[in-house]
């Protein structure tokens, strides 16, 4: 199968006096169904690999190609909308705007994107929560919900633009047990439906549900 996202040499040096490798020459290839994991110890720098990844971090040196596309000329609003476009992100912490209801939260990204009528906004983001069994508490404002409530309306928004890529960077650091494991749950669902999936953790039990494992030591792969 046609790799979807591809790492070529990926690097990230921050310059300085003592200059620091984040990463440094990551050859990767990713499929759409991947369910992947970056494990490693802290500060080995998986984050910044995700980041890369995901266009959300520029490399210094090496390329992320999109669907075969170099992304290495694009510009930052350029690198934005394929971000928009393409992938959905869940963070540890779930960064949702607690002045709006989940299910406005669920809607934000494709108000973003300017693709939806209001009327189909609504109809998508009330299908996603559902899927996530959160239709019972989409007009609850997020500080009313229970930590993986906030979780899965996090993956609920990530999903808004319907991403071939959701990344997640230790989606479950913040949620116990049993939460955790159903995150892990709906992340690997996803990639069943086709999409890449990617997700760091620091959760060996987890990673062994994954069906790749990466594993990253010193910016390098191992
Ligand atoms: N903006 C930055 N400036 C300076 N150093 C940084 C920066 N971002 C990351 N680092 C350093 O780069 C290394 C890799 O960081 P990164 O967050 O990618 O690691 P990680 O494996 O995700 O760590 P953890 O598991 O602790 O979250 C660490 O030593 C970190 O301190």
């Amino acid at each position: 199968m046609q790799p979807s996202l591809q790492a070529r040499g990926l690097t990230r040096i921050l310059p300085g006096p003592v200059p620091t490798t984040l990463v440094e020459g990551i050859d990767l290839d990713f499929t759409p169904g991947d369910f992947a994991v970056i494990t490693g110890p802290s500060g080995s720098g998986k984050s910044s690999l995700l980041y890369l990844l995901g266009l959300l971090d520029p490399p210094t040196g090496g390329d992320v190609l999109v669907e075969g596309a170099s992304t290495a000329e694009l510009d930052g609003e350029q690198r934005a909308r394929v971000r928009l476009e393409r992938f959905g992100f869940v963070f540890q912490f779930h960064f949702l705007l607690p002045e709006f209801t989940v299910l406005e939260n669920v809607m934000l990204p494709m108000r973003q994107l300017g693709r939806f009528h209001t009327g189909d906004m609504h109809a998508r983001a009330e299908s996603l929560l559902g899927a996530l069994d959160m239709l019972p508490v989409a007009h609850k404002r997020p500080d009313a919900l229970s930590g993986g409530q906030r979780q899965r309306t996090a993956v609920a928004r990530a999903l808004a633009n319907d991403p071939e890529f959701l990344l997640a960077d230790e989606p479950t650091g913040a949620l116990d047990t049993r939460n955790a494991a159903a995150v892990f749950t709906i992340l690997r669902d996803l990639a069943r439906e086709g999409r890449t999936v990617i997700a760091v953790t620091h959760d060996e039990g987890l990673a062994a549900t994954a069906d790749r494992r990466i594993r990253i030591v010193d910016g390098r792969l191992v």
